[in-house]
C-alpha cells in the first residue's frame, strides 16, 4: 500500500517532514486521508525562534502598503489554488462541498483583503494640550507589531478561523506560529505552500502541527518569546491557555464556546423565523461557535413553530460532501460524534421530548464508517437541564414556550456563555430594546451569521475575551504608544 501523503511542518521558510506523525481521518467514511507531521518541543521552539529573529529581519522594515501588497498576493495565491483548498477543507471536514466554496475559501481571502486595506486606511490619533506656560504638547499615537503572535485554531472553520486571526496579525507587523487543528491540517499546510510562492519572508509565517495539552499547542503557549496568544476553540481550552501564559502576562483574545439562543416573537415573519433557525441551528452540522442551541418561541405560536421546524430539519439531505442537493455532512470525527451522543442519551434521561432525530444514520454504504448524525430537535427540558446549559456543538436544539418579554431575556441571559442571539420579530422597536440587554456579543435581528468583517465579534462570560474585527483586530495586533512632545 502506498505511503498516505504527509502534511510538514513550516519553520523558518522551509518544509519539514522530521517527526513523529499522526494520521488524519475522513468523517465521511473513516478512511485515512493523509498523516502530519507532530512538531516536538524543540521544533515548535525553532518555530518560535524563527518567527522573534524575523521580526528583526527585512520584516520588520516593510512599510503598511508593502505588507498590504504582500497579504493581497497571499489572497491571490489562495484564489489560484481555490480549489485546491476547497478540497483540502471538505477532506478533513466531511461538508458539503458548496459550503466551502461559498464560506470557507471566499472568507479567507477576504480575511487577508480585508485587513491588508483596513490597515492602509488606518488613522491614529494625535491632540495639541495648551500649557499654562503658552507652550504646547502635541500627543500622537505609534502603532508598533506586538511581536511574536501564538495563532491556534479550531476545526470547525479550519481555514475561515486561522486566516481570521493571521490577516491582522500580518498586516500589523506580525510575525505568527500557526497550530491549527490535529483534526483538521490539510488547509493550513496549502497555506504554507501559498505563503511560501508569494515570498512571505523566512519566519513571518510559521506552521506547525499537534495537539494540545502536552504537544505542539502547549509547547506554543509556553514559549517565552511569544507576545501574544490569539486562540479560537472551547472555553475549558482557554481556561488552560491563560493559565500557561499568566506568568508571562502576555496578551491574548480568545474566541470560545457558546449556547446560544434564538428568540421568536408570534409578530415574527413566520416563514423566515422558521428557515432562518433551521439554519442557525444545523448549519455546518451545528459545528459553528455561532449556532442556535435554545430556541424560545412566544406561547401563541409554539405548537406551529415545533411542527414547521421539525419538518424542515426531517427535509434536510445529509450526505457526501458532492451529492446534488446535500446539507449536512458528519460531524467532524467520531469522538466529537460520541460526545454528540452522549448528549442525545442524557436528554431522555433529563426528561426530553423527542421531537425528530436524536440517533445516528444508517445508509447502508461507507458512509456508516463515518461521523453522521441526524438533525435533532427537543421540547420538555428545565432550563436548568445539561442539554440546555453546556454547549453540545453538534446539529441539535431546544425549543421553549415564553409569554413575555422580561421572562425570555432572563431565561436567555441565565447561561454561563454570551456569544450570540438570534432575535425574530417584526417590531424593531423591540428587538433594539432586548439587543441591549442580552449578554451577548453578536446580535441578529431577523437574521443569522450575517457579517461584516468591519464589525467587533467576539464574546462575553465563557464565550471568550476580547474583540476581533475592523479596528478591534488592528488594535488587539499592536502595541500601541503615545508620544508626547512640547513645543
Ligand atoms: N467563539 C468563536 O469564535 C469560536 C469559533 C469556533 C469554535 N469555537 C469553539 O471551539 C470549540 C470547538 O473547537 P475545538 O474542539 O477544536 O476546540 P479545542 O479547544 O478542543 O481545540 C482548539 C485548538 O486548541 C488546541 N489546544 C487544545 N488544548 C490546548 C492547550 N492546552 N494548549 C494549547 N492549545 C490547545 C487544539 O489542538 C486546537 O488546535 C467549540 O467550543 C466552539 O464553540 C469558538
Ligand atoms: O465557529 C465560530 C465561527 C466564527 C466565525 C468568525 O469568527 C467569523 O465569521 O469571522
Amino acid at each position: 500500500m502506498s505511503r498516505p501523503a504527509l502534511l510538514p511542518l513550516y519553520i523558518n521558510g522551509r518544509f519539514e517532514e522530521e517527526g513523529q506523525r499522526f494520521d488524519n481521518i475522513s468523517p465521511v467514511d473513516g478512511r485515512l486521508l493523509n498523516q502530519a507531521v507532530e512538531a516536538d518541543a524543540a521544533q515548535v521552539a525553532r518555530a518560535v525562534q524563527a518567527a522573534s529573529d524575523a521580526l528583526q529581519g527585512p520584516w520588520g522594515r516593510y512599510s503598511v502598503p508593502e505588507r498590504a501588497a504582500l497579504l493581497h498576493k497571499v489572497a491571490d495565491g489562495i484564489q489560484a489554488r481555490f480549489d485546491d483548498f476547497v478540497a483540502a477543507e471538505v477532506a478533513d471536514t466531511g461538508r458539503p462541498l458548496h459550503l466551502a466554496r461559498t464560506l470557507d475559501l471566499p472568507r479567507a481571502i477576504a480575511n487577508f483583503r480585508t485587513f491588508a486595506d483596513l490597515a492602509v486606511a488606518q488613522v491614529d490619533d494625535c491632540c495639541e494640550t495648551p500649557q499654562a506656560d503658552g507652550g504646547l504638547l502635541f500627543n500622537y499615537t505609534v502603532r508598533k507589531p506586538l511581536g511574536v503572535v501564538a495563532v491556534i485554531a479550531p476545526w470547525n472553520l479550519p481555514l475561515l478561523l486561522l486566516t481570521w486571526k493571521l490577516g491582522p496579525a500580518l498586516a500589523m507587523g506580525n510575525t505568527v506560529v500557526c497550530k491549527p487543528s490535529e483534526e483538521t491540517p490539510s488547509s493550513a499546510a496549502l497555506l504554507a505552500e501559498v505563503m511560501y510562492n508569494a515570498g512571505v519572508p523566512a519566519g513571518v509565517f510559521n506552521l506547525v502541527h499537534g495537539f494540545g495539552p502536552g504537544s505542539a499547542g502547549e509547547f506554543l503557549t509556553r514559549a517565552p518569546q511569544i507576545s501574544a496568544v490569539s486562540f479560537t476553540g472551547e472555553s475549558r481550552t482557554g481556561s488552560a491557555i491563560m493559565k500557561a501564559v499568566a506568568d508571562g502576562v502576555k496578551d491574548i483574545s480568545f474566541e470560545l464556546g457558546g449556547k446560544n439562543a434564538a428568540v421568536v416573537f408570534a409578530d415574527a415573519d413566520f416563514d423566515a423565523a422558521v428557515a432562518g433557525v433551521a439554519r442557525s441551528s444545523f448549519f455546518n452540522t451545528g459545528q459553528v461557535c455561532l449556532c442556535t442551541e435554545r430556541v424560545y418561541v412566544e406561547r401563541p405560536i409554539f405548537d406551529r413553530f415545533v411542527a414547521a421546524l421539525k419538518a424542515r430539519a426531517e427535509g434536510l439531505k445529509l450526505g457526501y460532501p458532492d451529492e446534488d442537493g446535500v446539507d449536512l455532512g458528519p460531524l467532524v470525527s467520531r469522538q466529537h460524534r460520541e460526545k454528540v451522543l452522549s448528549y442525545f442519551a442524557l436528554a431522555r434521561e433529563e426528561g426530553a421530548v423527542v421531537i425528530t432525530g436524536g440517533e445516528t444514520p444508517q445508509f447502508g454504504d461507507a458512509r456508516d464508517q463515518g461521523a453522521y448524525v441526524r438533525p435533532t430537535i427537543w421540547t420538555g427540558l428545565p432550563d436548568h437541564a445539561r442539554c440546555v446549559r453546556e454547549e453540545i456543538f453538534g446539529p441539535v436544539c431546544h425549543i421553549a414556550p415564553f409569554d413575555d418579554e422580561e421572562e425570555v431575556l432572563r431565561r436567555v441571559n441565565d447561561s454561563p456563555y454570551g456569544l450570540a442571539c438570534a432575535l425574530w420579530t417584526q417590531r424593531l422597536d423591540r428587538a433594539h430594546r432586548l439587543a441591549r440587554r442580552v449578554q451577548v456579543g453578536i446580535v441578529w435581528v431577523n437574521a443569522w451569521y450575517a457579517r461584516d468583517l468591519r464589525t467587533p465579534f467576539g464574546g462575553s462570560k465563557l464565550s471568550g475575551l476580547g474583540r476581533e474585527g475592523g479596528r478591534h483586530s488592528l488594535d488587539f495586533y499592536s502595541e500601541i504608544s503615545n508620544v508626547c512632545v512640547k513645543l
